[in-house]
């Protein structure tokens, strides 16, 4: 949202700077309205603006009174030209011994295909056509540029000067123009439209030309103004070559408008001055332009490229300060080559390169079709019939009752060149041919055949203003300055609004983030906390559990003793409490036997007996001390009997206290499981 609208601020500026440059081109001949169009950067581009021109009708609109050349809007309607060239061998052609099919008359400007004989392998596959026979076709004009030694070799200059300057001088009348060259790959298409360093091909030579003219012609009264745009369309996708490469591409939309008809989205339209200028950005597109060697041609086309030169005359009348304007387009079209995936053994992407511009290459044809079929002619408008629509009115009855649509968007070549194919525009085709290929020359043959019976209707683009009228655009675009001098300012404000909320939500986030941090810090530092508390806490007890389980052992090794300790003082204990029973008193006779109870645990009733026996009749001393010690030891007895029971609910309460502690900490594979302490009380 933002990026759209600092492009949109951009475009307001941009169009601006285009109402400047045209108030002070048209101002040249009013003096003390200055500007200078240098100021302005070299790339800027005008064709991203449609709304400039709609925002500028006047500049458009028809004079109110006719001009007295009396050229203003001349309609000429007039057939595509059509040219074959036909090139040297290559060295390839020479290695396989290709012979040359075409033959050439210099005077009847006709074009015959010959036969191919049996031996060269490129035309094998002809043999398999049905006829291969040979065949005679007439174009406006057949350059031969096979053998360089003959007198009617074509050279570049050759091919300029027969149709090149001509369409040069279409441009200054203020026609549209558009020279495209067509043919199989590595056929010649880039040499004749660009050519080498030192053989320059149609584009530079056009270029060379315009400006000696512009500076030949140069009258006091007369201003022009040349901008040059330049792209590529590759793979169906339209890339600016007067832009560096991006990685990923950047591809430009193509619009339509009632004004400007098709044109592309955002292309550079740079301003350029001299013939050097535009060299220079010609050096740059052809860098950025897509080649690849394949087997056919080591520096293939993978794209087709169109470059478009924007011609402006303005010319002032010195006595009564009325203009007329001039304004042409250019459209120099290189386009990619025809190519059998067989022939040139393409693969990956090259094949994919390959089919999509085949598959332009075929909507052309289609189009060329629909536009050469002659039901259009003769019916005014036609070529003007939008894309998709019928281009001439059904008839009833009949085959001519079919409608014939012109499929211009079916490739956005198509699309793009639907003015100059089909509308305002003097349009050419070169067809360059192989000298030794039979079916891609007939091929392209047949398809320069059809091209010749397109008709355009070119009109001049011509614009009459007188000095009231230029007094009110001027009037008029200053009110427009100011209408979008206040929407920048205002859109700039509000930017800056918008800034100043990011700004502003962009810190309460960071805010948030950073007490969210902080307070999950906190938590990880009671966590770490907590943690080193159960630590400490399994320590202790294991240490806890360490000197349990030796003391547990320490009294593991007194259980026996005392055991039989125990045993011993229940055994005599047990003595103890028959001799008590049944005492022996001598010489009174042996008491009849009774049974000594199992001194297991001492009955109530022994207890009783003890107890009694403490105030029994002792008749003598002797006796009394005998009783005397034997209670001693029942009371000893009773004493280690009830220590020993202590010792062991002592035991299991640590036993317990064991048991609760290994189910707190758990048992830790280090650690002796509480489980394996056989504590056997
Ligand atoms: N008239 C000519 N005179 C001398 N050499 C030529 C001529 N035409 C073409 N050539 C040479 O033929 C080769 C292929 O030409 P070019 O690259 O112009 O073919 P192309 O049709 O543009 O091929 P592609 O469609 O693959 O781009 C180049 O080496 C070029 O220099």
């Amino acid at each position: 949202m933002h990026c759209h609208r600092r492009l949109r601020s951009r475009e307001v500026v941009h169009t601006v700077e285009i109402l400047l440059e045209d108030m002070a081109l048209d101002a040249r001949g009013f003096r003390g309205l200055s500007y200078d169009p240098s100021s302005r950067g070299v790339y800027g581009s005008t064709a991203s603006s449609p709304s400039l021109r709609a925002a500028q009708p006047e500049v458009l609109q028809a004079p109110p009174t006719p001009p007295p050349s009396g050229t203003m809007g001349d309609q000429d309607s007039a057939n595509v030209k059509v040219v074959v060239r036909v090139r040297k061998f290559l060295p390839r052609e020479e290695k396989r011994g290709a012979k040359c099919l075409i033959r050439m008359d210099p005077v009847t400007q006709s074009t015959t295909l010959l036969a191919p004989d049996h031996v060269d392998p490129a035309n094998s596959q002809t043999k398999s056509r049905k006829i291969v026979e040979e065949k005679l076709f007439t174009f406006d004009k057949s350059f031969c540029s096979f053998d360089e030694s003959s007198p009617d070799y074509a050279h570049q200059e050759d091919v300029y000067c027969s149709f090149g300057e001509e369409f040069l001088d279409h441009n200054f009348n203020g026609y549209h123009t558009c020279i495209f060259a067509y043919g199989q790959t590595g056929s010649g298409k880039s040499y004749t439209m660009m050519g080498t360093p030192e053989q320059p091909g149609l584009i530079p030579r056009t270029c060379e030309a315009m400006f000696r003219r512009i500076d030949d012609e140069a009258e006091e009264n007369t201003t022009y103004n040349v901008h040059v745009s330049y792209f590529e369309v590759y793979n169906e996708h339209v890339r600016d070559l007067l832009m560096p490469r991006t990685d990923p591409p950047t591809y430009l939309k193509i619009r339509e408008s009632p004004a400007d008809g098709v044109y592309v989205q955002g292309l550079t339209d740079a301003p350029v001055k001299s013939y050097e200028e535009i060299r220079n950005l010609m050096k740059i597109g052809d860098i950025n332009r897509t080649t690849a060697a394949t087997k056919m041609n080591d520096t293939s086309s993978r794209s087709h490229a169109v470059f478009t030169i924007h011609l402006k005359s303005i010319q002032h009348s010195a006595t009564t300060s009325d203009t007329i304007e001039r304004s042409s387009r250019m459209r120099l079209v290189d386009l990619a080559g025809s190519e059998r995936a067989k022939a040139t053994e393409a693969t990956g992407q090259r094949l994919v390169e390959g089919g999509k511009i085949n598959k332009s290459l075929t909507t052309l044809g289609r189009v060329i079709a629909a536009l050469a079929d002659p039901r259009r002619h003769g019916r005014p408008g036609t070529p003007n019939s939008r894309a998709g629509t019928p281009t001439g009115t059904p008839r009833k009855g009949g085959a001519s009752a079919k409608a014939e649509v012109v499929p211009y968007r079916d490739s956005v070549l198509t699309w793009l060149l639907k003015d100059s194919l089909g509308g305002n525009s003097k349009t050419a085709m070169v067809a360059c041919i192989s000298p030794s290929d039979y079916d891609e020359t007939l091929s392209t043959l047949r398809y320069a055949d059809q091209a010749k019976k397109i008709r355009t209707r070119a009109h001049t683009n011509l614009t009459s203003v007188s000095a009231a009228q230029r007094d009110a655009q001027i009037a008029s675009m200053a009110a427009t300055i100011a209408q979008l001098q206040s929407m920048i300012n205002s859109q700039t404000a509000r930017h800056r609004e918008q800034e100043r909320h990011e700004a502003y939500v962009k810190e309460k986030r960071e805010k948030t983030e950073r007490e969210e941090q902080e307070a999950m810090a906190d938590y990880q530092m009671q966590v770490e906390k907590m943690q080193r508390l159960m630590e400490e806490g399994r320590t202790v007890s294991d240490a806890r559990i360490r000197a349990l389980s030796r003391e547990v052992e320490e009294l593991r090794g007194l259980v026996p003793s005392l055991r039989s300790e125990n045993e011993n003082l229940r055994r005599h204990l047990g003595l103890v409490l028959g001799e008590l029973r049944n005492p022996i008193v001598l010489p009174e006779p042996i008491p009849e036997e009774k049974d000594v109870p199992c001194l297991d645990v001492l009955s109530d009733e022994d207890e009783e007996n003890v107890a009694q026996s403490d105030y029994g009749e002792g008749d003598s001393g002797e006796e009394t001390a005998v009783e005397d010690s034997r209670l001693s030891d029942l009371a000893w007895a009773q004493e280690l009997q009830a220590e020993a029971e202590e010792c062991l609910k002592e035991l299991g309460i640590f036993k317990r206290k064991i048991g609760d502690d290994r189910a707190r900490f758990g048992a830790s594979g280090a650690r002796e499981p509480l489980g394996t302490m056989s504590l056997n009380w």
